[in-house]
């Protein structure tokens, strides 16, 4: 290469020819990923764009988060508890970057918004069935979510089934009774469909284990990741609540909630209340 020419060369190595070999683009499907984007307005809004991918990137880093709530869920009904710990670094990874990703959208005003708005119909976030499906999974059982999706038999199946099995609070709890610690036995046998409830005997387990944290290193830790996971997932929700702030201010959803207000009350919702309780029983 001429340095002044600001050209890299091809090296004679490099592939060229995939008319029968895997390329990139085969391998990832970008002919479907890349043609999935329908702008509905008319005429397209330049920044109609912004809003389909923002939302179709949310929703592939969920398609993962899923997948490895799953495996973390796997791990520790087989008492693996350091791979389920790997399995949750990735995920809070991924939860940073799914909140980082709000100021993209944060840009755009309202304003722009509103050119387009009307053209969504109906359709809104709280017909996403993954972020249920995560909230599930994480313990925060709602059958009544379900009813959103009657006209989708395979995301209402997903969530079905999701529902009837154990979240990966209920395998920690279990997996905690395997190792000793004094969880209640009702809590081994509780009906999995509800939401998990604030239970006393855990709170006595978790003081234990921070008043004594080098006795129970592996437990106490993995307490902590937890503790990291809803705390993410509150910083997502919080950031949905200000971005919708900022964009429509008070007004109605156009899933027909009451918008802001709605999305307020879900940052008093908890996956693992005992975990924050035994803060306020620590120390003085
Ligand atoms: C300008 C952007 C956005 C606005 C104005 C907005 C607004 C809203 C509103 C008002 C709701 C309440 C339900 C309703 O009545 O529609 C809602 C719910 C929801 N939105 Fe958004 N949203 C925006 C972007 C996003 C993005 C990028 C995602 C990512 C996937 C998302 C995911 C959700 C989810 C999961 C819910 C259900 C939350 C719950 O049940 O607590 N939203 N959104
Ligand atoms: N609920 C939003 C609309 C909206 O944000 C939206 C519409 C279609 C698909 C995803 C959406 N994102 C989050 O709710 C609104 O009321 O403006």
């Amino acid at each position: 290469m001429s340095p002044n020419e600001n050209t890299r060369s091809l090296e004679a190595g490099i592939e060229r020819d995939f008319s029968d070999k895997m390329s990139y683009g085969s391998y990832l499907a970008l002919d479907d990923l890349l043609s999935a984007q329908h702008p509905v307005s008319r005429p397209e809004h330049h920044d109609e764009m912004l809003f389909i991918i923002q939302h179709q990137t949310s929703e592939l880093w969920l398609k993962l988060v899923l997948h490895e709530l799953r495996a973390v869920r796997t791990r520790l009904a087989a008492d693996d508890l350091r791979s389920a710990m790997k399995g949750i670094a990735r995920i809070k990874h991924i939860q940073r970057s799914l909140t980082e990703q709000w100021s993209v959208l944060a840009t755009l005003t309202p304003s722009e918004y509103s050119e387009f708005r009307d053209d969504l119909g109906a359709s809104s976030g709280f017909q996403s069935y993954q972020y249920r499906a995560v909230e599930f999974l994480l313990g925060n059982k709602n059958a009544a979510m379900i009813s959103v999706f009657a006209a989708d038999p395979a995301a209402s199946s997903l969530l079905s089934g999701l529902l009837e099995q154990t979240s990966i609070y209920d395998e920690f709890i279990r997996y905690l009774s395997r190792r000793g610690y004094a969880v209640a036995p009702e809590l081994l046998t509780r009906d999995v469909t509800q939401a998990h409830v604030y239970d006393e005997s855990l709170l006595a387990v978790y003081k234990h284990v921070y008043e004594n944290p080098a006795g129970n290193w592996d437990v106490y830790e993995a307490c902590e990741e937890l503790v990291d996971l809803e705390d993410n997932f509150q910083l997502w929700r919080f950031r949905h609540l200000k971005t919708v702030e900022r964009t429509i201010g008070m007004k109605r959803g156009t899933g027909g909630s009451s918008g802001a207000g709605f999305l307020r009350r879900a940052l008093e919702l908890t996956f693992f209340p005992e975990l924050y309780a035994v803060r306020t029983e620590i120390g003085r």
